[in-house]
Formats: C-alpha cells, structure tokens, sequence
C-alpha cells in the first residue's frame, strides 16, 4: 500500500498490503473483500467506560476529527449506505458504536468501532473532557483492540488536533494506522506528496504504523487497500486464517 500509488490501478497499488505474511502466498485482498462481504449490523453503543461490551472478538476502531470522514468510511468498507450514519453536522456520532462483522454481539469474525470526532469547535470544556475520558478508558481497556485507524482529511494533513490524538494513543501504547480521506478532493499530483508528509511525521511515534493508505469513501479508491490491511492484521493477530472456519 499502503502508500498510494496515484494513477495505479487499485488492485496494484495495494502491493505491500497483498504480500504474502507467512510464506504461503496469502492473497490479503481476497481475505478482505470475503470478509467485508459478509453481513454487519450495529450491535452496541456507548457513551461511557462503564456501558463498553463485554470483549469478545477482536476490535478496530476509527478515530478521527469531526466531519473527516469515519462513518462514511465505515459504510464504503461494509458496502452499505446507512450502517453508520453520516452528517455534515460535524459531531454527529456520539458515542462509540459498534457494529459486528460476520456475527453478532457474542461471536463474530471482527468489531468496528466508529468513535466520536474530535477537534469539534463548538464542543464545550465538558464534552471535550468527557470525550477524553472515554477515549482513554477505551484505548487502555480493551485486549482485543488490534489497531485504530485514525483517519485525516486528504485536503489538509495532520492538524494540531490530530497530533494531540497521536499522543494519546502512543501514551496508551494503542497501535495504530493513518487512512487519509477524501482522496477524490485531492489533485492527483499532491496525493504522493500528502501521504509522504505524514509518513514522515509519524516515523518516530512509537505506536504508528508506518504505513498509510489514502481513501475516498465517495469514489472507492483505497478501500480494497485498507480491507486487506485489516485482513493481513486479523491473520497476523492468530485470527482468520490462523483459526480455520473464521472467514
Ligand atoms: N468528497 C468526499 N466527501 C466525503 C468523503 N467521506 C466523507 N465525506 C463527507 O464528509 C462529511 C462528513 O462525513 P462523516 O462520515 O459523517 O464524518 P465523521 O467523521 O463520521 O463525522 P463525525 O461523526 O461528526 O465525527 C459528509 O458530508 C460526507 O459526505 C470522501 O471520501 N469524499
Ligand atoms: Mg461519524
């Protein structure tokens, strides 16, 4: 990938996302698209650490400012319109929701968590701390949270905002992934250079990933990309493949 590969087409320029992890020619795009075909309804919601689910499947979840993009990007990787809701209203989601993918509440092949935006300038001091509360009960409680994706704007690269994210998340020795969005408002010449400068800023974070994928929830570019990300992160978790019947 997971850096994207501009005028590519999207199969091939998910190359280092394909790549075979274990030696026996794993085809993680393959994995990804059966695995996010499979069904996936809203199973829970939580304003507070205290109404969290109780763990059971493995977990990612998507951070990100408000409005840049986290339910949309939810609804293109499930293929549904309306699983998570959107909005121009910046600050739409609440809570933390969860939806199951390929089950239910008790057993399932995976759980996405859209998580609140942050950065919100309307937000009042108490909101904010609450939201922080959350975030950090979240992020430090949960075993099975594999990864969260932070997404950022593809117009805009990090923000201070989003830097404040980083840290926390690195402070809560959660692992996690840059996706940038909105990739169809992005000129294609500026693409490279976006995903490179925030490749470069996240190099000495201890928690980031190093790599980043470049989305757009509108056109699809990036979606098989970050798919077979999340497959290849399951199959190196011990799930999947590694526990055969899964998906
Ligand atoms: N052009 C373009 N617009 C997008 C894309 N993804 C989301 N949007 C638009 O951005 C706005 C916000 O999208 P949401 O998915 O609701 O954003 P969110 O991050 O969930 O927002 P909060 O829940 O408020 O934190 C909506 O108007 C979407 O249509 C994209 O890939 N391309
Ligand atoms: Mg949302």
């Amino acid at each position: 990938m997971i850096k994207p590969a501009g005028p590519l087409p999207l199969e091939k320029t998910g190359s280092a996302a394909s790549a075979d992890a274990s030696g026996d020619g794993a085809d993680f795009f393959e994995t990804g698209r059966k695995l996010f075909a499979k069904e996936c309804g809203f199973i829970w919601a939580a304003a507070d650490a205290a109404h969290l689910p109780p763990p059971g499947a493995p977990e990612i979840a998507f951070a990100g400012r408000s409005n840049v993009g986290k339910s949309s990007l939810l609804n293109a990787l499930t293929n549904r319109k309306t699983l998570a809701r959107t909005s121009n209203t910046p600050g739409r989601t609440r809570e933390l929701n969860f939806f199951a993918l390929g089950g239910d509440v008790d057993a399932c092949d995976l759980r996405l968590v859209d998580m609140p935006g942050y950065g919100y300038a309307a937000a009042s001091k108490q909101k904010i701390a609450s939201w922080s509360g959350l975030m950090q009960d979240f992020l430090r409680g949960r075993a099975r949270l594999l990864r969260v994706f932070v997404l950022i704007d593809g117009r805009h690269g990090l923000k201070p905002v989003d830097l404040e994210m980083l840290d926390l998340l690195d402070r809560c020795a959660a692992s996690y992934q840059i996706v940038l969005t909105k990739r169809d408002e992005v000129k294609a010449a500026e693409q490279d250079v976006r995903a490179a400068s925030v490749v470069a800023a996240i190099a000495k974070r201890p928690a980031a990933f190093p790599q980043v994928i470049f989305t757009s929830a509108l056109t699809g570019e990036g979606i098989a990309d970050l798919r077979a990300a999340i497959a290849r992160l399951l199959a190196e978790a011990g799930y999947g493949r590694a526990a055969p019947g899964i998906f």
